[in-house]
């Protein structure tokens, strides 16, 4: 049981109070009985001089008595008078006296009385019950009653001290000629104890008046000065529990409680700047900081809590947000399991964004191992997250269009075949090319091809469903993965999506300030039909798509089981291929064009020829295309003008007469910005002129490049350099297009010159083609001429050249000098 300090005071204090109360009234009461017995004493030796005296004056004994009587009266308390004379022997006893022989007091009073008058002993005397009784001296006449009254009133030893009868308290020993009698005095013991109790109450009450005084007075005193501070300290003690850190006691006194009030301040001070300081150090810290009450109440946060969770700390919500209820139920598992649990979090931040966080709940635990609060230490990992996100990125996804890359895409199409696996359904694998991409990024540059890139990954984004996987493999190489088809109806479902694809590609661009367009040669395979393997399933989409590409571009193509060996085929030549121009395999071929009219040599056409040693004579249309898609064909081109420049140079050293030679250009070498720069540096070195030259392009390529292209055409033009439009007739060039383009010669292609003498309809082409390109000042040729027939139908309609096996067969450098020279001879032997 505890007690406050107050009871603690009060029931020591009412205790000590009754304990002076009970001291004092016996002390009082003693005291009081004393004084009124001596002050009895005192009243019966005035009373008892008064007798003297008035004996002295009268001798009549009755009016002594009646003098004596009156003064007893009742007031004084004297109960008894006698006056007892030697001579003559008078006993007188007051009328109020009881009876001598009823009384063995009274008879003892009697013997002492007697032995006093005998023996001059006289006396106050205390009697067992209380009463007082006093012998004095009943003077002989001429003694002094004021000198025998200083000696009475002097104590001497008692002589008479008889238990039984009483205790003398004061005595005085005269001789017999000093005493003539006795006055006997008693005095009753009750009207002692009267005024005793008078005494006693009224001296009680100012007793009783005077503790309870001084208890009151020591209690207000020990509140004003004890316990009226401590209930200051306690108050601020319980403030500053509340968080107002701001209270101070207010003890002005400079007693002991002032100086602890003092000391209790400095303390509160030293605290509160150690709190401001531990305030400021979390505050600073890089972690959210948080204790929460036992009753889930925040009271305690950091700036960087109120800064970054102001989504946990917001309690106007109906329901608990997503963040929030994942704290509560952290809360609630550290609070069971008493030990601190770390987990990650995302909070949504005022600015709209989101922070991540690794968050640490502890639970908070009192000497007694009872839980008390929960804190919490939260910190940021946004910035990691995001390096992680980076790292993910860089690693799985393709940096220029957010793609998941080859990677990522690997891992989704193993997943995708597990799932179709599972799930008894196909998944379908398009693999996607751009054709005329590289045209693209050669000549508007890579920031535009980069522009072209993300347009087709959004592009093909679109084209597909939400659950398919859109991945760039590299370059202009995307893939796509089509999951959940249906066995009988996935060739029809993967040939609409790659249409779709197609066409969506193939759509015109605006990329910066150009408009351009592209399209696509798409591959498909088929999983589990084609393979059901992941890899296996890669490389026959990628077969898939050669073959589109080759079929003519823009289209796409399943894949089939033989296209394999295609593609073996096609790998090996590209091996050989590249190493081809160091082991010297590749040759030039030289292929006359003869004026029509005349039949004088105007020049040749220089074809490209390998003679591999495993793959034998590999023809033109074989390895010029695969040449072109891994890029040899600008080496390759390159030499190609080389060894004709080469040649022209030799023959014009040999005097033989080759006025120009045509070489053959692809797209690439076209689109290559400083090619013309190159060709006219390869004629200066070599000292040839520049019409020395003619390029030949085909309609198809012309069309397909001319927007890319044009600069570098004119400039070739411009240098001199003669530009010739090959296989003239099947790419549906309009005449207003020709008429832009810097060209000095048309060739007629093969198709036509077959059909001459045969074909009217091609007659009518080959001759208005003809007049078209005379009415643009253009020279035409015709090529593939094998029949006197065609040459002669193209001499009619004025065509000016013919290049074919008429006229002569594509030859070796040393061939064609030979076939020169024959010609010379010829020439020279007809003039003689
Ligand atoms: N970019 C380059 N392309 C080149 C180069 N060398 C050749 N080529 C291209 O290869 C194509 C095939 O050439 P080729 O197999 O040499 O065939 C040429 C002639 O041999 C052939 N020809 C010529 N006369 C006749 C004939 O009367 N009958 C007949 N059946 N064929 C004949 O025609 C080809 C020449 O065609 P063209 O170029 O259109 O004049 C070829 O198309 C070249 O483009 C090269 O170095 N670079």
């Amino acid at each position: 049981m505890t007690f406050s300090l107050r009871t603690k005071l009060i029931v020591p204090l009412l205790f000590i109070g009754a304990l002076f109360a009970v001291l004092g009234a016996w002390v009082l009461n003693w005291v009081a009985e004393d004084h009124m017995r001596w002050q009895s004493v005192e009243r019966s030796r005035l009373l008892a001089v008064a007798i003297n005296e008035t004996v002295e004056v009268m001798s009549e004994l009755q009016e002594i008595r009646f003098a004596v009587e009156d003064i007893v009266a009742s007031e004084e308390g004297i109960s008894g008078i006698s006056v007892v004379t030697r001579d003559p022997f008078v006993i007188w006893a007051s009328s109020i006296h009881p009876g001598v022989d009823d009384d063995h007091a009274s008879q003892q009073m009697l013997k002492v009385l007697m032995k006093s008058i005998e023996q001059g002993t006289f006396g106050h005397y205390l009697l067992p019950g209380g009463d007082i009784v006093t012998f004095y001296p009943l003077l002989s006449a001429g003694y002094n009653s004021q000198n025998y009254r200083d000696r009475f009133h002097s104590r001497v030893d008692p002589q008479v001290t008889d238990q039984a009868w009483g205790h003398a308290m004061a005595q005085v020993k005269l001789s017999p000629d000093e005493y003539r009698g006795v006055v006997y005095l008693r005095l009753d013991s009750s009207a002692i104890r009267a005024g005793a109790a008078d005494i006693f109450v009224r001296s009680g009450i100012i007793l009783i008046l005077a503790v309870f005084c001084i208890c009151v007075l020591g209690y207000a005193v020990f509140h004003r000065s004890v316990l009226r501070p401590i209930g200051h300290i306690s108050d601020t003690i319980q403030r500053q529990k509340a968080g107002e850190t701001a209270t101070r006691l207010a003890l002005n006194s400079d007693d002991e409680i002032g100086a602890l009030g003092a000391s209790f301040n400095n303390m509160l001070d030293a605290i509160s700047e150690r709190d401001q300081r531990l305030r400021t150090v979390v505050d600073n810290l890089p972690v959210a900081l948080s204790l929460k009450t036992k009753d889930g109440d925040y009271q305690l946060i950091n700036d960087k809590f109120s800064l970054w969770f102001s989504d946990l700390l917001d309690l106007t919500r109906s329901n608990p947000s997503e963040a929030q209820q994942l704290r509560l139920n952290y809360e609630t598992q550290v609070r069971l399991r008493q030990t601190d649990m770390t987990f990650e979090e995302t909070i949504a931040q005022v600015d709209g964004g989101y922070r991540h966080f690794t968050t640490t709940i502890f639970p908070l635990l009192d000497g007694s191992g009872k839980f008390t609060a929960l804190g919490s230490a939260s910190t940021d990992i946004s910035e990691r997250k995001a390096a992680e996100q980076e790292v993910r990125m860089l690693a799985y996804f393709d940096n220029l269009t957010g793609l998941p890359n080859r990677s990522l895409f690997g891992d989704r199409l193993q997943q995708a075949l597990k799932n179709a696996e599972r799930n008894g359904t196909c998944v379908g694998l398009l693999f996607i090319d751009l054709d005329g991409f590289k045209s693209v990024n050669d000549t508007l540059g890579h920031q535009i091809g980069d522009l072209l890139l993300e347009e087709v990954s959004l592009r093909l984004g679109q084209a597909v469903r939400s659950q398919d996987t859109v991945a760039r493999m590299g370059g202009d190489e995307f893939t796509v993965i089509v999951v959940d088809l249906q066995a009988d109806r996935a060739n029809d479902d993967l040939a609409l999506i790659a249409n779709k694809i197609r066409n969506s590609v193939a759509s015109p661009m605006i990329l910066g300030e150009h408009q351009t367009f592209v399209t696509s040669s798409v591959g498909i395979s088929i999983y589990p039909e084609n393979t059901v393997k992941a890899e296996e399933l890669i490389i026959q989409a990628d077969i898939a798509m050669y073959h589109a590409k080759n079929s003519g571009r823009d289209a796409f193509q399943f894949f089939q089981p033989g296209m394999n060996a295609e593609m073996h085929e096609r790998r090996r030549i590209e091996d050989q291929l590249r190493m081809a121009m160091e082991n010297h395999e590749l040759s030039v071929a030289y292929q006359p064009k003869v004026d029509t009219l005349t039949g004088e040599l105007i020049g040749a056409e220089a074809l490209l020829r390998w003679n591999n040693p495993l793959l034998g004579e590999v023809p033109p249309l074989k390895f010029i295309p695969i040449a072109e898609d891994c890029g040899l064909i600008i080496p390759i081109g390159e030499w190609v003008i080389e060894t004709v420049v080469d040649t022209l140079k030799l023959w014009r050293e040999q005097g033989l007469d080759m006025p120009r030679i045509a070489i053959n250009l692809s797209p690439r070498q076209l689109r290559d910005q400083a090619f013309s720069q190159r060709v006219q540096s390869i004629l200066n070195t070599a000292g040839l002129r520049p019409d020395s030259l003619e390029f030949e392009i085909t309609e198809g390529v012309f069309l397909q490049e001319v927007e890319h292209s044009q600069s570098s055409l004119y400039r070739l033009r411009e240098s001199g350099v003669g530009l010739a439009i090959d296989d003239f007739g099947t790419g549906f060039s309009s005449l207003s297009y020709l008429k832009k383009l810097p060209v000095s010669s048309v060739k007629i292609d093969k198709t036509f010159v077959d059909g001459l003498s045969v074909d009217p309809v091609d007659e009518d082409i080959v001759s208005a083609i003809v007049a078209m390109a005379h009415s643009m000042h253009l020279t035409v040729v015709a090529e593939g001429v094998e029949t006197q027939e065609q040459y002669d139908f193209l001499r009619k309609v004025h065509c000016d050249a013919a290049q074919g096996w008429l006229t002569g067969v594509p030859m070796s450098q040393a061939d064609l000098s030979d076939w020169l020279r024959q010609r010379e001879r010829h020439r020279e032997e007809r003039a003689k």
